[in-house]
Parts: C-alpha cells; sequence; structure tokens
C-alpha cells in the first residue's frame, strides 16, 4: 500500500527569522510542533544566508521530529508584486502537486499578496490544505468560505497592477471603504480582505447569506474600492419586478414602444454604464429573465423594448441572494449556465448568531451610533440583563433586526441603563409557526406539544393519502401498532382529516 506523503508548503516570514532571536518561535515552528508533516518546503525572498541559519535553527529546535526539510531563495521584485509572486507559487504548486502527497499550505507568513496568490491557487488549480497560526489562535486548520472559478486565474494576477500591490500592504490591509462593516468576527475580517481583492480584480461577484447580514453594504463596498468608484452604483431588488416589467426594467423601452411609454426610458443596464449593476435577490428572477440577463451578461449588448438596435453596455454585476442557488440548480430553478457567469468570486457572510463576538461588540457601536443621531438617546448602555437577552436571542433578522431592536429598546428605556425588560418587550415576537420545527427560539418560548401536534397534522393525513384511506394501513406507514393507536393520536392532537 502506497504511503501518501505529508508536505507543508510555506513562505517564511519575518516573524519566523525574528524567532531566532526572541521567544515567540514563530507561525512556521508553531506549525511543525503542532501537525506533523514528512517534508517541509519553506520558500523565502530574504537573503540566502538568513535563510540558510533559519533552516538550521529550525531543525535544532525540532531535533529527532524534525522532517526533511528544503529550503529555496526565491529573489522577488518586491514582497507585494503579485505577478512574481505567482509564478513562485505555481512552479512549486507544480513540483509537489501528486497523487502521491497530501499537500498543505500555511497562510500566515509573508505579506497579504503571497497569502492571496496562495488562496487564488489553492482553491483552483491545486486542491490543498490550509493551516493559519497565529498568537491568539494557535495553529489551525482554515476552512476559506471563498471560491474563485479557474478561468478567472491569468486576469486576477495579471502584471502591472501596481494600484492593488499599492493597496494591498500591511499598512492599509482593509480599505476604508469596509470602514462601515463593523465586525471582529474572524470569518468576517477575512471575508472582508477577499472582497477587497475581488473588488480590484473587476470579476463578478456573488454574496450569499441571509436576509439583514450585509450584502448590499457589501457590494457597495467592492464599488467603493473598485475602479468603477466614481461610476454609478445601480441596485436592483429582482424579487420586486412584476414579471411584464422585466424587460424594461432591465434594458430600458422606446418612446411608443407599449401604451404609456412616452417617452425613452433607460434601464438598469444603461443606468449603471461604466459602473456597477447590483442585482439583489438576484435567486428570485423568472427562467425567461435568466435567459434574457444571461445573454446581456454575456455579450454586453441590450436592446431596449421597442428597438431594433443593440446597445452595448460595460457593467460589473455583483449579485446577492439569500436562496442556495445551487440547490436551486438540481431542481431545475435556475439556469446553471447563468450561475457560473455570476459566481466567480463567492462571497458567503455568515449570519449574526454565528459571529464570534459581534453581537455584543455590534450592539455596543450601533448605540453610540444613534447616540450621534439623537440627543436624547446620548448617555443610553446596556445593562447586564440586556446583553445577556441579546446573546440568547437567535437573530433571524440579523444586523438589520438588531439595529431596530437597540434603537426601540433605546427609545423605551426610562434611564440610562436599558433594562432587561426593556430589551425584552423590545424584540419583535414574531409567530414561530413559519420557522422550521427544529428552528425555533427556545429563548422566546416554544410550545413542545403544539410543535408534536405540528408533527402529526403533518404526516398523519399524508399516510392515510398513501394507503387510500386505510387506517390499519396508515398505521403500519407511520410505525404505530394498530388502528386504535392511530385514533388515539388523531384524537388527541386534533389532526385535521379530509373525507
Ligand atoms: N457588519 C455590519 N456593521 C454595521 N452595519 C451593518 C453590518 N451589516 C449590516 N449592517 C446594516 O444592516 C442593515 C442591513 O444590511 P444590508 O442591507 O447590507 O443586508 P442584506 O444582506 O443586503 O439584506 P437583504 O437580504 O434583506 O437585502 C443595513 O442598515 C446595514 O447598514
Amino acid at each position: 500500500m502506497g504511503c501518501m506523503e505529508a508536505v507543508l508548503l510555506t513562505w517564511v516570514g519575518k516573524r519566523d527569522l525574528e524567532a531566532i532571536t526572541c521567544t515567540d518561535q514563530g507561525p512556521v515552528l508553531s506549525t511543525l510542533k503542532a501537525f506533523q508533516f514528512s517534508r517541509v518546503v519553506l520558500l523565502s525572498s530574504y537573503s540566502s544566508s538568513e535563510l540558510r541559519k533559519y533552516k538550521s535553527w529550525l531543525v535544532e529546535r525540532l531535533r529527532d521530529s524534525a522532517p526533511s526539510i528544503e529550503s529555496h531563495h526565491e529573489p522577488l521584485n518586491s514582497p507585494i508584486d503579485f505577478t512574481s509572486i505567482y509564478q513562485v507559487a505555481d512552479r512549486h504548486l507544480q513540483r509537489l502537486h501528486s497523487g502521491q502527497s497530501n499537500l498543505s499550505i500555511l497562510l500566515s507568513p509573508g505579506t497579504p499578496a503571497m497569502q492571496a496568490v496562495w488562496i487564488l491557487l489553492g482553491k483552483t488549480k491545486y486542491p490543498v490544505t490550509f493551516y493559519q497560526s497565529s498568537r491568539e489562535q494557535g495553529v489551525e486548520q482554515v476552512e476559506i468560505p471563498f471560491n474563485i472559478a479557474a478561468e478567472y486565474i491569468p486576469s486576477a494576477v495579471s502584471v502591472n497592477d501596481q494600484h492593488l500591490a499599492n493597496l494591498i500592504n500591511d499598512q492599509a490591509l482593509v480599505h476604508a471603504a469596509f470602514d462601515d462593516i463593523i465586525t471582529q468576527d474572524p470569518n468576517m475580517l477575512r471575508l472582508k480582505k477577499q472582497a477587497q481583492i475581488l473588488a480590484e480584480r473587476e470579476v463578478p461577484v456573488l454574496i450569499q447569506g441571509e436576509t439583514g447580514t450585509g450584502k448590499e453594504l457589501f457590494a457597495r463596498a467592492i464599488h467603493n474600492v473598485s475602479r468603477r468608484a466614481n461610476q454609478p452604483f445601480i441596485a436592483l431588488n429582482c424579487g420586486a419586478i412584476p414579471p411584464e416589467l422585466i424587460d424594461t426594467t432591465l434594458f430600458g423601452h422606446k418612446k411608443g414602444a407599449f401604451t404609456g411609454a412616452a417617452s425613452d426610458r433607460a434601464g438598469v443596464f444603461q443606468q449603471a454604464h461604466g459602473g456597477t449593476l447590483f442585482l439583489d435577490e438576484f435567486g428570485e428572477l423568472t427562467t425567461a429573465a435568466q435567459v434574457r440577463l444571461l445573454r446581456a451578461i454575456q455579450e454586453g449588448l441590450v436592446t431596449p423594448v421597442g428597438s431594433q438596435k443593440e446597445e452595448s453596455v460595460d457593467v460589473r454585476i455583483i449579485t446577492a441572494t439569500h436562496r442556495n442557488l445551487i440547490e436551486d440548480i438540481a431542481n431545475g430553478g435556475f439556469r446553471e449556465d447563468l450561475f457560473y457567469r455570476v459566481a466567480v468570486g463567492v462571497l458567503t457572510l455568515p449570519p449574526l448568531r454565528s459571529r464570534e463576538g459581534d453581537l455584543l461588540h455590534l450592539s455596543e457601536t450601533l448605540l453610540a451610533g444613534l447616540a450621534k443621531q439623537d440627543k436624547a438617546l446620548e448617555d443610553k448602555k446596556l445593562s447586564v440583563d440586556a446583553k445577556n437577552l441579546i446573546l440568547l436571542h437567535l437573530w433571524p433578522g440579523n444586523i438589520r433586526e438588531l439595529r431596530s431592536t437597540i434603537l426601540r429598546a433605546s427609545l423605551w428605556s426610562s434611564d440610562e441603563l436599558i433594562s432587561g425588560e426593556e430589551m425584552q418587550q423590545a424584540f419583535f415576537h414574531r409567530s414561530q409557526k413559519q420557522d422550521g420545527l427544529l428552528d425555533r427560539d427556545v429563548s422566546q418560548g416554544v410550545d413542545i406539544q403544539d410543535i408534536i401536534s405540528e408533527l402529526v397534522g403533518h404526516y398523519v393525513p399524508r399516510a392515510l393519502l398513501a394507503s387510500q384511506g386505510n387506517k390499519s394501513d396508515a398505521a403500519k406507514l407511520l410505525g404505530l401498532k394498530n388502528y386504535q393507536t392511530l385514533n388515539n393520536w388523531i384524537e388527541k392532537h386534533r389532526v385535521k382529516i379530509d373525507n
């Protein structure tokens, strides 16, 4: 049986070299202590002698458990030059990538440009496992909630992009356009960086996430960082257009094209010309609209209703959806070709309830923001009880719901400190019936008997339908002893049966 070789590939960073003379052991040594690899490949743009010194220090530190270590001095035009980093990284990955090895990359050492290139290559041409190491979190394997289609690699690492290289350096990690997106969650921080990389690359971006998770906020920030920042940003909610108005909304119309068309009107494609078109609730488009949209995106040509002439448009498309489009594709509700056209860069925004540390941080920032707008709210603070309630709530409406709840609570609170009771009153009390049986918010109180009755009311009529009304057969289908047991259930849970 062939044994897979575990290979770790990494740049050597400043913190690694400094580890020789200080107590912090640096990302490379920490990773080699935490995980077992049989072979380690070190890349470095520092001088050969520094690299040699580092390698012997590493071997000495690891002693008997040292894997085989090879090091390569790779001079770069600059540590933030995308093209030369890409070439070096690609060459090594190609060489090391084989059926015989399990390839891993340590992301932490090196510049953000180096990390970006690892992600581009490791998510496309060469499937690898990513690791990262930080003083706070230690060493861990990372899942990157981000995908980029391989066909975009050449343009994504195109030469001469000095602007991007300047932007992505240690000082200006994330552009100020992303400052409005308040977060401390490591996943979200990573998404902000990735969004910035995508922004610069001009690739189409699909943003997925529940309602109120900040999809539009991301779309605007991406536009504001892009080369199109001074051109229009046009947002369209695809779910809100009546089907008969799709064409004129997207592509415009000519005067007299139909009753009521009193003058020429530009569609969103023409309005966004030179800039960005943000298509929100993208998954709601009808199949017919999807076909026309695909053509416009593919060819950059649109024909206004009532016109014979095609017009050429230059727009960058950013789409957003709360749906799982891959599932929609599987059941025929969404066109696969259109999906792959727009889902080049994919950002999946996590719901608020799974963002680490964000609930209280955001609550306080939002409260401070309200105070700035309204003097009456100036010194409001959250009591411990109010904070605990915030932490318990599931926030199905995410940041939008949090913001309005905080606003209501602060308006209602009689003194500086917002009490638990005032917080409780500010929550939306939604009918929980719409939520899935397993998704209800226990902190709002649930009736477990009702839930059981709902379940029984769901399956019993179906079983009767399947058994053509024969109660003994239906009981069998439901795993019940006999028709009497079934009758008892029907009575107890007041199951409605159509006769
Ligand atoms: N991380 C954040 N920091 C501060 N404000 C945020 C953040 N995320 C979202 N918001 C605010 O929450 C509200 C909802 O955000 P946004 O409209 O971007 O969400 P969305 O995902 O596009 O929602 P929908 O799917 O319902 O259209 C906005 O007022 C936005 O400014």
